[in-house]
Formats: structure tokens, C-alpha cells, sequence
């Protein structure tokens, strides 16, 4: 397995990951985007900080590639939607820089309050400004934070212990942690028009893309002070360098901007009440030790054991749930490749429900291994769990979940129905069975069938008449395919049965077209689980 270092990470985790048996991997720091796609021709695995830009053309360009791995928060350099249309896992270390990034704010917040760097600077120019110098309090001020997620949660604690009044807006803060973080939840233009410091600390998104501009700044107090130690464009460069000029805004401290590396040009550099850092948030010795170990195992344990934490683009499962949702993901997988070969091509939806045991886990890997297992025929090796729900989605199928607490005769039980364009539904069902959660077929189309899901299944729809087991029965062993099981089931006497007979192999062009013409059988279908 190649895996690419692309942005420098700890040597810590570049050890781990030479360590680990069959890997080979290749550091290229500060490579043109040229250059990246020659590198990535052959790699399982690239591990990036902020600065490499996985683009859709380079993840095209790496046909091996499983998993995009960021040593850090934001993955606004990885094209998220492709990545998830290639079956590419991109998974992040969401907490390893926290307290790095909260410390780097307060350090803004406080140079901008006591403009220590310019006072610096000034001695440093062989001056004694005292006059020049003078800064505010935080105590007893107001900071508004934008963002109560890690980092804001962290300034939070941090502007407390200052005597700070802090007011947070997050439209997902539930109350009872804002309650819990001691601040007062507040809309948007509350926060502008209370707080004497703002800060933001949240993705750049649409909703959140130029969030402070003109408008918002002009709801503000006369001479506040801002800061973005999130990501550039939250607050609007051009409106915050009129007011800066204009002195609307007393200062601002920024470590992001709407474009990295910031030009050698931006008025923002000139300024003299703006604190500016290159994007250094993560940058402490601690965060990116923690941060470049983590990415480096999450990587191993994707390639090594299929195990995904952190993913942005799927659930995360963890080893612990993996040993106990294992069964069902097998189970799922086959279920959702037996509805597929007994259905027609063109579906309109799936319907999965769940009951038993299983409504208590987490179905939502279960449901992801349906999804793959009813592709696995149609996408083939490009299906897996992060790709499926993309890949159904582009095949207009819509996927409807049930969980459902009544009463069945199973401890846990699977019906996947694949719905036709007539709204005709084909449907099966699983369970585990024993101590080894063998996963079996229990029903097919409403009637009961008991039959191991594994291998080679023959799934036969016939007149309910004397003699029909012994006639397939003939057949098949005329033609050379030796029964392994069989389970027969009917709904009302006399209609047609289910046979589906477990076979040791494949049956012959004879045998298939002898089955699909015998007047007696209905449907003849040979499924490989
Ligand atoms: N300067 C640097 O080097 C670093 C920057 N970051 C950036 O800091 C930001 C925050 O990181 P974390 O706290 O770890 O993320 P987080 O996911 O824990 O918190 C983000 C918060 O933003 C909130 N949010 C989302 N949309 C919002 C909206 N429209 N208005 C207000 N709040 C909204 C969410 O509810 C969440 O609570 C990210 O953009 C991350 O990339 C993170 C680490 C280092
Ligand atoms: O983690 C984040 O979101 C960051 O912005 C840190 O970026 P970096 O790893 O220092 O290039």
C-alpha cells in the first residue's frame, strides 16, 4: 500500500505509518498541482494539512485511492463531493487542535485589546512609545462568539476566566450547552450589536460565507474588535478594511483569509490596528503531534483493517462496533444483492426495515451495506459503503428506512423491498441464527423460505403440483449441479411455490434455459451471494 505524505505531518506519524507492514510511503512537501497528480497515480492514502488541494482532477487521477486522510479540522482543500462519488473515504482529526487553535484567538483577542506586537515592533525600532500604546480591558466585556462548537467552547472558558460576558450565536447550539458553557444564547444581531469583541469559529459554508460584510459590521458597536481564526471569507476583507479604516471597527486579529497565501499586496498588510498570523491555529507542537499520530492510525486502520473514524462523508465505525454490527453488515450486503437479482433492472425505491435487536444499533452502516450489496452487480468493484447512497441516488432510486418495535418470530429481523415503476414490490428477508450469527434467508416475495445465505442459490417460482421438486430435481442433476438445500414454501394450496434450492455450482446454459422454459415454473433465477 502507497501512502502520500502531501503537507508536512508530525515524524511521529510519518513513523507510524512506515512502520506499519506493507507500506511504502512517499513525503513530498509544497508540490505544484502538476506535480500532485504525477504523485498520486499509484497511491492508496494521502495524508494533507490545509495546503494540498485534492481537487476532483487529482482524485481522478489516483484510480487506487481509498482514503484522503487531513491532519487537522477544515477540509475545505478536499473536493468532499467527489471524493464521495469515487468511494473515497476523507476523514479529519476533528479535536487534536482545539485548545492550539482557542490559545492562538486569545492571543489575538488580547493583542488587539493591548497592541503588544505593534508595542514590540516600536521597541524593537529603538522606540519608547508609552503614549502610543494604550489598549482596554477585557474585563467586563462582551465577547460574542460565532460558532460554539470545540474552539468556541474553548474561548468560551477562556474568556471567562478573564471576567469576560460571553454571548454565543450558533443556530445548532442545543441550550442545554450553552446553559452547561455558562453563556448567553443569542441571534445573530443581538451578538453584533452587544459584544465589544467578536469572534468566529465555524466552516466557511454558503450559509456562513461572508457572514460579516458591510451590513452585518455596520450593526455593530463603534469600535469593536474582530477576529477570525476560522476560515477566510467569514468575514468580508473589503467591508472590514473600510471599517477598520474608517474606526467602525478598532481592530481586528486575522490568522485566515478569503485567500491563502494572502498577497504580498492586501491593504490588510498595511494597516496598523489589524494583528495578521499565516494561518498558524494548529500550529503548536502538542496539536500537531496529536494530530499527525491520529491521521497516521486512522489511515493504517482504513487500509490495514477497514475500520473508518472521523469520515466526513460516512459513519464512522469504530472496532468495538464493528465486531458487534459485523454479522449485520454481512447480512445486509447479501440481502440487498438477493433483492437486486430477483427484481427488475429499474427500481424506484428500496424499502428496509428493521426489527428486533438491531433497532437498539447502528443501522445506518447496515443500511449502507444494503446499498452496496443490491450495487454490487450493477457498479462492481467502483460500489462501496461511502459511494452507495451517492450511486442509488444518481440511479433515481430512493431509499426509505423503517424501524419498526412490532412483535416477529426472530430476534432480529431484515426486509429489503426493491419497489418496480408499477409499484410492485420484490422483497426478502434475513436473520442471524445461533451463536454464530449465520446470516439465512427467511422469506422471499411474502412467502416463508429457510435457507443459508451464502454461495450459489437457484430461486424458483413454480405450480404448487405433485412431482415439481423431483422435476427440478432431475434436471439439475441430468445437467451436473449437485443440491446443497433446499427449501420449499407456498402461500394457499394449490397456487404457485417458492423452491430455492442451495446448489455446489453454477447451473449450465441448458439447465438455465430448460428451467426458464418448463411450463410448471414461473421465474427461474440464479443468484450468487
Ligand atoms: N486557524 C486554524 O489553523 C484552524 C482553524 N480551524 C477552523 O475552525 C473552525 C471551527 O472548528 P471546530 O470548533 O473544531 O469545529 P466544530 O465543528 O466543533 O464547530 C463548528 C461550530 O460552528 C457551528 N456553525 C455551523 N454553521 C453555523 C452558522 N451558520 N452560524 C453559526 N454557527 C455555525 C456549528 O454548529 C458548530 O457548533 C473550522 O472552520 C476549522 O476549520 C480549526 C483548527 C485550526
Ligand atoms: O485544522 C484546521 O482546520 C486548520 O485550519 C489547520 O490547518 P493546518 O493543518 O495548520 O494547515
Amino acid at each position: 500500500m502507497k501512502i502520500l505524505v502531501a503537507d508536512k505531518i508530525s515524524a511521529k506519524g510519518v513513523a507510524y505509518l512506515r512502520e506499519q507492514p506493507g507500506f511504502e510511503v512517499v513525503e513530498a512537501y509544497g508540490s505544484s498541482p502538476e506535480q500532485v497528480l504525477e504523485l498520486v497515480k499509484d497511491v492508496h492514502a494521502i495524508a494533507v494539512r490545509s495546503e494540498t488541494k485534492v481537487t476532483r482532477e487529482v482524485l481522478e487521477a489516483a484510480p487506487e485511492l481509498k482514503v484522503v486522510g487531513r491532519a487537522g479540522v477544515g477540509v475545505d482543500n478536499v473536493d468532499v463531493e467527489a471524493a464521495t462519488e469515487r468511494g473515497v473515504v476523507v476523514m479529519n482529526t476533528p479535536s487534536g487542535n482545539t485548545i492550539a487553535t482557542a490559545e492562538l484567538t486569545f492571543a489575538h483577542i488580547l493583542s488587539g485589546a493591548r497592541p503588544v506586537p505593534q508595542a514590540a515592533a516600536s521597541m524593537k525600532a529603538g522606540r519608547w512609545d508609552r503614549k502610543v500604546f494604550a489598549g482596554v480591558e477585557l474585563f467586563r466585556k462582551t465577547l460574542g462568539i460565532i460558532g460554539m462548537g470545540r474552539i468556541g467552547g474553548e474561548v468560551a472558558k477562556r474568556a471567562q476566566a478573564f471576567g469576560m460576558q460571553v454571548v454565543a450565536y450558533d443556530p445548532y447550539l442545543a441550550p442545554s450547552r450553552a446553559k452547561a458553557m455558562q453563556v448567553e444564547a443569542v441571534t445573530l444581531d443581538e451578538l453584533l450589536e452587544k459584544s465589544d469583541f467578536i469572534t468566529v469559529h465555524m466552516p466557511l459554508t454558503d450559509d456562513t460565507k461572508y457572514m460579516i460584510d458591510e451590513a452585518a459590521l455596520a450593526k455593530c458597536k463603534s469600535g469593536v474588535r474582530l477576529y477570525n481564526c476560522a476560515r477566510g471569507g467569514i468575514i468580508k476583507e473589503s467591508a472590514l478594511i473600510e471599517a477598520l479604516k474608517s474606526g467602525q471597527v478598532a481592530g481586528a486579529g486575522l490568522d485566515v483569509f478569503e485567500e491563502e497565501p494572502l498577497a504580498n499586496d492586501s491593504e490588510l498588510r498595511s494597516l496598523s490596528n489589524v494583528n495578521l498570523t499565516p494561518h498558524l491555529g494548529a500550529s503548536t507542537v502538542e496539536a500537531q503531534a496529536a494530530v499527525g499520530v491520529e491521521i497516521a492510525e486512522q489511515i493504517s486502520d482504513v487500509l490495514s483493517k477497514g475500520i473508518i473514524r472521523n469520515a466526513v462523508n460516512m459513519p464512522s465505525i469504530d472496532s468495538a462496533a464493528i465486531k458487534v454490527l459485523g454479522p449485520y453488515l454481512d447480512l445486509g450486503s447479501k440481502l440487498g444483492t438477493l433483492v437486486q437479482q430477483i427484481s427488475p433492472n429499474q427500481i424506484s425505491s428500496l424499502r428496509i426495515t428493521y426489527w428486533g435487536k438491531i433497532i437498539d444499533l447502528d443501522a445506518n452502516a447496515v443500511t449502507r451495506s444494503i446499498q452496496r450489496g443490491y450495487l454490487r452487480r450493477i457498479s462492481g468493484d467502483e460500489v462501496n459503503e461511502v459511494n452507495a447512497p451517492y450511486l442509488l441516488k444518481r440511479l433515481g432510486v430512493e431509499v426509505e428506512v423503517t424501524k419498526s418495535n412490532s412483535d416477529v418470530d426472530y430476534t432480529e429481523l431484515i426486509s429489503v423491498a426493491a419497489i418496480d415503476g408499477e409499484g410492485k414490490s420484490h422483497s426478502v428477508l434475513g436473520t442471524l441464527i445461533g451463536k454464530a450469527q449465520q446470516p439465512r434467508i427467511v422469506g422471499i416475495n411474502g412467502r416463508e423460505v429457510e435457507v443459508a445465505a451464502e454461495g450459489k442459490l437457484l430461486v424458483l417460482e413454480n405450480l404448487d403440483q405433485p412431482g415439481m421438486v423431483g422435476e427440478v430435481g432431475t434436471l439439475l442433476g441430468r445437467t451436473g449441479v449437485n443440491i446443497a438445500d433446499m427449501s420449499l414454501s407456498r402461500l394457499v394450496q394449490g397456487e404457485t411455490a417458492y423452491m430455492v434450492v442451495r446448489v455446489d455450482s453454477e447451473p449450465g446454459d441448458e439447465a438455465r434455459t430448460e428451467l426458464k422454459a418448463h411450463p410448471k415454473i414461473k421465474l427461474a433465477k440464479f443468484v450468487q451471494l
